[in-house]
């Protein structure tokens, strides 16, 4: 077999997720506060005759195999950045949850990204490498730098954001998958109807109170300050999650929110034991396609295997 690059690349969950005004782009302005969790995509590439992508892992039968995949068009623009043969083999072993709102596709086109950065053994500033990221997808830089970081603008602009200690988190996935664009959209008709809604313009404040207490470490104080702009329009397009909030928090659970576009649902626990116990009640509980914990912040996008 040719040598190859395997990167492992973490889920992100948004700790915060505020949505401002739709923007001329098509885009929503944000302020987020993503978190890196350990579930992990396997991105590896290796050097080929033509450009393919092979997905394993439960989920493999809702990943696109062509050239749409996220991961090929993370090579083939890196390849164009770099000028380089962009024909490659890629093997994709998923874990991360498919059309979960845990990014997924962005996931494995940062670990494309980054693979294919240390098989063409590329000089690449990583500022250079974020720029093709945020090229690719909205949530993509992060995934290529993983921790916590705050995310600014359609989200690609990033700060790290200081954090303590690990958090324990049980996740909830659902039979079925909900688009992004129409959580977008969704989120824009209730806003539009609710003359109530607050101006979008505070979806942009910067979650100051929750920094702090990641800063400090305290998953009691973390807890309260969890907020999602999209939940209601992604309860809105799949009103069965409201079960699955409820059936987590009276599971034990601090706090419970959906995970960005969702449809899975986070629920933060206060320690190790307390997410077993909880990931036990909720899988017995039938809301959930799958149940799985996860801890977190973890590193981004980075290199396991290199030969
Ligand atoms: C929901 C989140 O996962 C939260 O981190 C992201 O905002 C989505 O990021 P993503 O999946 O990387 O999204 P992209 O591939 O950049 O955009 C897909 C679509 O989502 C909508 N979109 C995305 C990001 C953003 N700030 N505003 C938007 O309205 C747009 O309709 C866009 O066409
Ligand atoms: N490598 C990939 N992995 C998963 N989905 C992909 C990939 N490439 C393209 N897609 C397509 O993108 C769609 C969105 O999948 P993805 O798992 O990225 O959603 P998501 O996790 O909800 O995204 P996000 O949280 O970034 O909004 C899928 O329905 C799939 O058709």
């Amino acid at each position: 077999m040719m040598g190859g690059a395997t990167a492992r690349v973490p889920a992100k969950i948004n700790l915060h997720l505020g949505v401002g005004p739709l923007r001329d782009d098509g885009f929503h302005e944000l302020s987020t506060l993503y978190c890196a969790l350990s579930l992990y995509d396997d991105v590896t590439v290796r050097a080929a005759d033509e450009l393919s992508v092979t997905v394993h892992g439960e989920s493999r039968r809702q990943v696109p195999s062509d050239a749409t995949n996220l991961a090929a068009r993370a090579v083939v623009a890196l390849a164009a950045h770099a000028g380089t043969d962009p024909r490659v083999e890629i093997t994709i072993n998923k874990s991360i949850p498919v059309a979960g709102g845990m990014a997924g596709g962005s996931a494995d086109a940062a670990g494309a990204l980054v693979a294919a950065a240390r098989l063409w053994r590329l000089d690449i500033e990583r500022d250079e490498l974020l720029a093709i990221a945020a090229d690719l997808g909205s949530d993509v830089p992060f995934s290529v730098v993983g921790g916590a970081a705050l995310g600014t603008g359609r989200g690609e602009r990033l700060l790290p954001v200081l954090h303590r200690g690990e958090m324990h988190w049980v996740l909830a996935v659902a039979g079925t998958g909900l688009s992004t664009p129409d959580v977008y959209r969704e989120i824009d008709r209730l806003r539009a109807r609710d003359d109530a809604d607050r101006p979008a313009a505070a979806g942009v404040a910067r979650p100051d109170a929750l920094m702090q207490a990641l800063a400090s470490g305290d998953v009691h104080a973390v807890a309260p300050l969890l907020h999602n702009d999209l939940q209601p329009a992604a309860l809105s397009l799949q009103p069965m999650l409201r079960r699955t909030l409820r059936a987590g928090r009276e599971a034990g659970a601090l706090a419970g929110m959906v995970s960005g576009s969702g449809p899975t649902c986070a629920f933060l626990c206060a320690d190790a034991d307390a997410a077993v116990s909880v990931a036990a009640e909720l899988s017995g509980s039938g809301v959930a396609k799958a149940v799985r914990t996860a801890s977190g912040p973890v590193p981004g996008a980075r290199l396991v295997q290199n030969n």
